[in-house]
């Protein structure tokens, strides 16, 4: 089954259980749509970088970076590296499969930092997606116009497409079975 037919799939489901409506509890319970999101932002991670200047003496195995030097940790890189992710140009939710990540490396994935410093609104934003791609997929088919290969990303304050990546909303007919 395709990708997004699986997501329709398990937010029809819950909706159909739910009187068709989403709560937070519902949304946060889509577990395929989630590994969708956070492949998303493996391969495309929004902060694609972050920049800390170093409190103290640090040694990275034979480097020795002195106190004060500015580091750029480039997270997208980390993100396609061969070494944490097989074939990382594929998109493949199943990554994030609980018996997967649990021997990832614990900074093999950074979409929202880690640390002291890292992204307080991450539940958050990974509800917020949730909600509006639950919705769409449910109303629409999404359609490529422009494909993926053509894809080209832009640096910006966050990772953006240097063009227009077009998609096309197919309404969804929804017959009532009922009637
Ligand atoms: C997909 C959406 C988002 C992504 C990918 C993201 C990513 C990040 C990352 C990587 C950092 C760490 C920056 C650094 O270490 O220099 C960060 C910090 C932060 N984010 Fe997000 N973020 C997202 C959404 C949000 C939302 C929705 C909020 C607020 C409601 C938020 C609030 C913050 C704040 C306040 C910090 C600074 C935390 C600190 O420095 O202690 N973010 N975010």
């Amino acid at each position: 089954m395709m990708i997004q037919d699986r997501v329709r799939n398990e937010v029809n489901t819950v909706l159909q259980e739910n009187e068709q409506k989403f709560t937070m509890n519902l949304l946060q319970d889509l577990p395929y749509l989630e590994r969708c999101i956070k492949e998303a932002l493996r391969l495309y991670p929004s902060a694609f970088g972050i920049s800390r200047i170093a409190g103290e003496d640090v040694k990275l195995q034979s480097y020795l970076v002195p106190a004060g030097t500015f580091l750029h940790l480039n997270i997208y890189g980390v993100h396609r590296d061969p070494n944490f992710w097989s074939n990382p140009e594929v998109f493949d939710p199943d990554r994030f499969l609980p018996e997967k990540i649990r021997h990832r490396h614990p900074y093999s994935y950074l979409p929202f930092s880690a640390g002291p410093r890292n992204c307080i609104g991450q539940r958050f934003a990974m509800l917020e997606m949730k909600a509006m791609i639950a919705l769409l997929v449910h109303n629409f088919y999404l359609e490529p116009i422009d494909y993926l290969k053509n894809f080209r990303p832009k640096v910006d304050l966050v990772l953006r497409p240097a063009q227009p990546h077009r998609v096309k909303f197919i309404p969804v007919c929804k017959t009532n079975l009922s009637l």
